[in-house]
């Protein structure tokens, strides 16, 4: 800790919360250089720690677990009694005190959709606090994130992705005003009741804490309530947040009731037979790129959840029918039996869902393929023949007909060339200057704009080859008829 830090502190009895957030560094350093050892602390407080379960350092990660002997498929690896995951919610203290009642406060000024904020503001009082329970966690966690809002300005352009820097946008704006309301719902509190030890808490250090609990808590069940059921709680888990992510995961989270009370216990267990020097990994959650850039801080190469996010717009879509070819489309003249199908679908107006997804596990979403379907056709009755589901899914083989199918197969492959050229720069122009060297933040930012690329032209491939597949089904139709 550096020498004025430690003057803040011992004046203020309280630790200081400043922190360098940069992206800079490839293996953030912890809060403190040398921290408790994590596994001795849970062990220490009642939890189970399999004697092959390690911390590592690893190239890319920083840091994860790992075996350093073979564990069958099923064991427990990590048991953590109730009192050691870090929570915030109302059912998770028994009496309000004046710093709980004033972070209460706080986090109701906080939108649902940033919900890590709330458990934030939890996690930066137990950071201030000397002798934190929680210390020897929290002095465990990284010191910088590698999360775009503490990317410097270049680099959030350099995304090139119009809806992702609009929520980074988003949560920078709400971190600087969010700051403002911290000051003055704190400003004239009584010392006891201050959360922070009277510490003033920057944009920066929200920022650090709302990163820290986007990219290690998980939603688990909470308390149960009185009527049997159990909420869903936002919730860090020291250790099992040392887990990196696969999609192909070898271990999973668990949670059981303790049989020697009512509380919960939360487990880590292998799914497969484990091998000595194998990674511990869970599965974060589906997740495509932009959510796992947000929160997380790295993208995933080839991720099958990666998809590109378009606003269904009539008049682009009839300029890409007509760049494919496609006769006299009406996307922006629908009959009104067409525009009542546009409504079920929730895309018939300014403020109906008009987001819509190309890529990803659907490869077109469903309410986009059948809006396409039903506006190439001017074929009534064929289309009353098939329920919404039908005109929605592509594995329906071509509901109204070939035609109408290639036709609008065509259409998304036009949509992709525009949304292609859209991007400043080609695959090649980023995979150079990845080669050249670049920062951290800028490689990232690099890395996901290549990757929302790859999503649209392996997009345009299968499509592509669904087109010839079609075509080829047809002559051999014509050849059978003839
Ligand atoms: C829950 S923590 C896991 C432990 C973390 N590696 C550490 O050093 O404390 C999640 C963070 O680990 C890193 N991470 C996890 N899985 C990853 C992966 N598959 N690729 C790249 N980084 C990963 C990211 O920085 C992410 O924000």
């Amino acid at each position: 800790m550096a020498a004025s830090k430690m003057v803040i502190a011992s004046l203020t009895h309280c630790r200081p919360l400043t922190c360098a957030a940069t992206a800079t560094a490839s293996y953030p350093a912890r809060l403190v250089p040398h921290p408790p050892e994590l596994i001795k602390w849970v062990r220490r407080e009642g939890g189970f720690v399999h004697q092959a379960v390690k911390i590592s350092q690893d190239g890319t990660n920083s840091f994860g677990l790992i075996a350093s002997q073979a564990i069958p498929k099923g064991s427990e690896l990590i048991v953590l009694p109730d009192h050691i995951p870090l929570k915030f919610g109302p059912l998770d203290f028994e009496v309000a005190d004046g710093a709980t009642s004033a972070l209460v406060n706080l986090a109701q000024k906080v939108p649902e959709e940033l919900w890590a904020m709330k458990l934030g503001l939890k996690l930066l009082q137990e950071r201030a606090k000397i002798g934190s329970f929680w210390w020897p966690y929290i002095s465990n966690l990284p010191e910088t994130y590698s999360v775009p809002i503490f990317f410097p300005g270049e680099d959030i352009k350099n995304l090139q992705y119009a809806p992702l820097l609009h929520q980074v946008n988003k949560r920078c704006r709400f971190l600087l005003d969010f700051e403002k309301e911290v000051r003055l719902t704190l400003e004239n509190l009584k010392p006891n009741d201050h959360p922070y030890g009277g510490q003033h808490v920057d944009a920066s250090s929200l920022g650090w804490a709302m990163s820290a609990v986007s990219s290690r808590a998980f939603r688990l069940f909470g308390k149960k309530l009185p009527d049997g059921t159990h909420i869903d709680v936002p919730m860090m888990l020291p250790l099992i947040d040392m887990c990196n992510h696969s999609f192909n995961p070898n271990a999973k989270i668990l949670q059981e009731q303790d049989p020697g009370n009512a509380k919960m216990l939360i487990k880590v267990v292998t799914e497969e037979p484990i091998k000595e020097e194998d990674h511990l990994l869970l599965n974060y959650g589906c997740l495509n790129n932009d959510l796992l850039l947000l929160d997380y801080g790295f993208v995933i190469p080839s991720n099958p959840y990666d998809c590109i996010e378009l606003k269904y717009d009539g008049a682009l879509l009839d300029a890409a029918s007509m760049a494919a070819g496609v006769a006299s489309p009406n996307f922006s003249s629908a009959a009104p039996w067409q525009q009542q199908i546009l409504s079920q679908l929730n895309l018939d107006r300014e403020n109906s869902t008009l987001k819509v997804t190309i890529g990803g596990e659907e490869l077109i979403e469903g309410r986009l393929l059948a809006a396409l379907r039903v506006l190439l056709t001017t074929d009534k009755e064929a289309v009353q023949k098939h329920d919404l589901d039908t005109l929605k899914s592509l594995s329906a083989n071509a509901p109204l007909g070939i035609a109408n199918e290639i036709a609008a197969f065509r259409t998304i492959i036009a949509l992709c060339v525009i949304a292609l050229e859209h991007f400043p720069t080609k695959i090649m122009d980023d995979e150079s200057l990845l080669k050249q060297g670049v920062s951290a933040s800028t490689e990232l930012a690099i890395q996901f704009r290549i990757q929302k690329k790859s999503v649209i032209i392996d997009t345009m491939r299968d499509l592509t080859r669904r087109v010839k597949s079609l075509l080829s089904k047809n002559t051999t139709t014509a050849q059978t008829q003839g």
